[in-house]
């Protein structure tokens, strides 16, 4: 046997075939193996307790040992079976169960077995809420499909969409969050999901629900409907509707648990006013140094105030704070450092509630209530997972107490009250005060802090746990160290929100923004605010001038709204209004307060006059394409001036025609339902359209003949004329030619008035002369029929290309002529001479130059010889003539 040839381009040998014909062969029957094994793996076998009693391939097998999973947890013993065998799932265990295993798995299993390849394109889409568990999921996928040849890729937003859509296409696995995949879905040419195998959607619930609802619709649009669909949570739901917006069939149920939390976790409850919770939260953090706990808040604007100010006071453990708004790699680098941490204290918003794997975590501490029961059980579920121990606390104002707690009892979760020791309480709001004195960027982030608090509990929807009129807000405020309770103005029953951000998304080039992830939103104008402060610097800048900047523009005092207008103030401190039931985690969580509150500068005569424009270059009101857009900043006047940006907002182009009235109207109107059934049936109205637009048709072909007719007989005349002027016949003056050459020159209008009346038509005076026959134009012509017209027309064309080609041989002669001309005519007389004697050199001297004819072509032949240029001349010439 010849040995394998090597290198690149060169076809395998025969052996390097066999070995790899010998492969493909034992992988085809370790696959047809194991759809025989999984075919006929029996769900109610109590004896599955390992990974190696599962029918998986070899790849996942070793992947699985070398990650040391070797146990299956009771949601992997119990989901995996079932999703080998291609059924659709509902999971539901406790978290820290080890739910991302039971669908990794059989992800790798479902590719392994149609024997996918990286051609195939993508097979396997998993979907996260946020980034930080995709991240986590995909560093598991990693982990446990190492010996898989799939290729997988993670979409979640903070890098050029160009950048991901690249790789995008070769993926044959992705981890994604919706809004970015919806984007690449949208966008993405090249883009293909219509083979997709298997669909996992991870914290299930909360990506089907409101925050999510567009995009995962749009998403699950893209997608083929034939397809496995795995859907888990710690708190799954089977909502119908959920199954039917992703077309499940016929889906297992599989819930393992009866409590979503696990048993090894210490759930504690202490009640506590709102305006005492941050002490509170400080005396926990010192009474607890040494651990690692997560506190978390219902807005990003918390996290940063608690975060910035607990900083300032050193409470002796590490303080990280991590927030949706946050760049991708801030993200990434805080997670790591807090999971690596033995010792810190991570302030965080829910956007780490859900699925997010920190090793070692000891407290979880809720210092705002959740919304809900669900986001407590994940928020406590950060702790005290996979069989390790944990303990949580949950802060509540005696107002939340009866209804919390009614809530959990229902979720069955074990909760018990615990009780602050006097000598541990500690005040923290004189040193929060002071440092609102000294660092005015604090008071503000209290004052928005403040603000997306009040915002949040406002809008929750379970008003049995959140009763806002018994909170004490002005305590609060005091606790946070304001100096006066910041001013809210609620707004009614409109959708603030879309108000707010429709001049914004014109502007927006950042990605993030455009990620749908909608958890843990935190106030992105966090860098523009940077930006503009530092392009402040040189200028002066009045007192007034400061409380105008973006920082404080919504957050203004009672001082301060005494210096606006009066019918800005709002003389309640507290919120008033009805407001809607929105999605308050959702509105919390995107925490921009600048759209829920109308404390907006307002536009006085001078100022109006002055384009909007304030005396220091402020606020200025723009309307474009109907909609009307507040200039704050010379970036947003800059795109607003944008043409190409603004267009977004002015709808598509539409076509107007207009009446005799001169009025617009669109290209194709509507009639209206009544007016069209009065008209009588459709079928009818129709056969009558078809009929008007016949007789409407033939109308105009006639008159198009007519002209044309009339154009052509005018022509002939002016050819006959000219004729008869070659002839000599107007010298002669026949009445007829005369006529008509008088009715030509005068032109076809004669009064000038342009309505070409019937009787200053020329031809019609000309038509009533007698002709030689002793017949009027007219008569005659009215006797031709079309045939006699269409032979005059080609007669007419074919004249006319006769002199086309005469004009045209002409010019061609001139030109011809012209070229002559130019050559020197010595030089040609030389070069003539020149050639003559030199041909001469053969002829016998003293001959005459005679005519010859060689091939057909006439030759000059001598008969003497010329002796100058003059003699040449003249005996050529001779010649010539001859
Ligand atoms: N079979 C297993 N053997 C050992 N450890 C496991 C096993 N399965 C999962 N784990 C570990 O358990 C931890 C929790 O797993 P995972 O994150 O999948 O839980 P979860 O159920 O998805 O939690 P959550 O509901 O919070 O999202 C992880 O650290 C994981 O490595």
């Amino acid at each position: 046997m010849a040995p394998a040839t090597k290198g690149k381009g060169k076809r395998p040998g025969p052996f390097k075939r066999d070995i790899r014909q010998e492969k493909r062969k034992q992988q085809q029957q370790s696959i047809e193996a194991l759809d025989k094994a999984v075919a006929e793996l029996d769900l109610k076998a109590e004896d599955i307790k390992t990974f190696a009693d599962l029918p998986l391939c070899h790849a996942t097998s070793v992947g699985l040992e070398k990650s040391n999973f070797t146990t299956l947890t009771d949601i992997q013993a119990r989901a995996i079976p079932l999703a080998l065998k291609g059924t659709d799932i509902l999971g539901a265990a406790k978290t820290g169960s080890g739910k991302t295993l039971a669908f990794i798995v059989p992800v790798l299993e479902k590719l392994y077995r149609v024997r996918w390849t990286e051609y195939d394109g993508l097979g396997a889409l998993i979907i996260s809420p946020t980034r930080e568990l995709a991240v986590q999921i995909f560093e598991v996928l990693r982990k446990v499909g190492r010996q898989h040849a799939f290729s997988a890729g993670l979409v979640i937003g903070g890098k050029s969409l160009k950048e991901e859509a690249e790789r995008l296409t070769k993926m044959n696995i992705l981890v994604c969050t919706p809004g970015r995949m919806l984007q690449h879905l949208d966008q993405t040419a090249g883009f293909d999901v219509d083979n997709l195998q298997i669909l996992v959607l991870d914290e299930a619930d909360r990506i089907m629900d409101m925050g999510f609802q567009t995009a995962v619709d749009a998403l699950v649009d893209h997608l083929p409907v034939h397809r496995q669909t795995l859907l888990f949570s710690a708190t799954q739901s089977k909502k119908v509707s959920d199954l039917a917006r992703l077309s499940l069939k016929d889906p297992e149920y599989v819930s393992v648990h009866e409590v979503a939390t696990p048993s090894t976790l210490k759930q504690h409850y202490l009640v506590t006013p709102l305006p005492e919770k941050l002490d509170t939260l400080y005396g926990f953090i010192k009474a607890n140094l040494k651990s690692k706990m997560i506190v978390f808040f219902s807005s990003g604007k918390q996290v940063r105030f608690v975060y910035e100010s607990f900083r300032h006071m050193s409470p002796g453990v590490p303080l990280l704070h991590l927030l949706g708004k946050q760049k991708q790699l801030q993200r990434m680098e805080i997670t790591r450092r807090f999971a690596e941490a033995r010792h810190s204290c991570l302030f965080a918003t829910d956007v780490v509630a859900r699925g997010v794997d920190f090793p070692a975590v000891d407290w979880v501490v809720q210092v705002d209530c959740p919304e809900d029961a669900d986001t407590y059980i994940h928020r406590v579920g950060r702790t005290a997972r996979f069989e390790r121990d944990g303990r949580s606390v949950l802060f509540m104002d005696p107002s939340e107490e009866e209804g919390m707690l009614k809530r959990l009892a229902q979720k069955k979760v074990p909760i018990q009250k615990i009780a602050v020791k006097d000598h541990k309480k500690r005040s923290v709001r004189d040193e929060l005060q002071n440092m609102c004195f000294k660092y005015p960027d604090l008071k503000y982030l209290g004052q928005k802090a403040f603000i997306s608090y009040v915002r949040s509990v406002y809008l929750q929807r379970d008003k049995e746990v959140f009763k806002f009129d018994q909170m004490d807000l002005e305590g609060y405020s005091n606790s946070l160290g304001l100096p006066g309770q910041p001013q809210i103005k609620f707004r009614k029953g409109e959708d603030v929100k879309k108000l707010k951000n429709a001049p914004r998304q014109g502007m927006s080039s950042d990605e993030d923004e455009s990620d749908g992830e909608a958890e843990g939103g935190e106030d992105g104008s966090e860098k523009k605010e940077g930006k503009k402060k530092k392009k402040m610097k040189n200028e002066v800048r009045t007192k007034y001038d400061r409380m105008f900047e973006r920082t404080n523009q919504d957050v203004l005092s009672g001082h301060y709204n005494k210096l606006l207008d009066g019918s800005e103030q709002t003389p309640d401190a507290t919120a008033v209004g009805s407001g809607d039931n929105n999605n308050a985690a959702a509105a919390a969580a995107d925490d921009d307060d600048d759209d829920f509150l109308s404390v907006k500068r307002v536009l006085h005569g001078d100022e109006l006059d002055n384009g909007g424009r304030g005396p220091n270059g402020g606020i200025k009101k723009i309307v474009f394409g109907g909609q009307e857009f507040v200039i704050d900043s010379k970036r947003r006047e800059k795109a607003l001036m944008s043409k190409k940006k603004m267009l977004k907002y002015k709808g598509n182009p539409t076509k107007l025609v207009f009446d005799d009235d001169g009025q617009a109207h669109p290209l194709y109107e509507l009639q209206g339902e009544e007016d069209f059934e009065r008209d009588g049936p459709a079928e009818e109205q129709r056969a009558r359209f078809v009929e008007d637009e016949a007789a409407r048709v033939k109308e105009a072909d006639l008159d198009d003949r007519e002209t044309a007719k009339a154009r052509l007989r005018e022509r002939r005349l002016r050819r006959k004329l000219r004729e008869a002027e070659e002839r000599g016949d107007m010298l002669g003056g026949s009445a007829r030619a005369q006529a008509a050459k008088a009715v030509l020159a005068a032109g076809s209008d004669d009064d000038g008035d342009g309505d070409g009346d019937e009787d200053e038509d020329p031809l019609a005076l000309l038509r009533s002369l007698p002709t030689a026959g002793g017949k009027s134009a007219s008569d005659r012509e009215d006797d031709h029929d079309d045939e006699a017209y269409e032979r005059e027309r080609r007669e007419q064309e074919m004249e006319e290309e006769r002199e086309r080609r005469k004009k045209r041989k002409e010019q061609e002669r001139e030109k011809e002529n012209e070229k002559g001309a130019e050559e020197k005519p010595k030089a040609k007389e030389k070069k003539k001479a020149r050639k003559w004697f030199q041909d001469d050199d053969d002829e016998e001297e003293g001959e005459r130059p005679k005519k010859k004819t060689k091939g057909g072509k006439k030759v000059l032949e001598m008969d003497r010889q010329p002796e100058t240029l003059e003699d040449f001349e003249a005996l050529a010439a001779g010649l010539l003539e001859e």
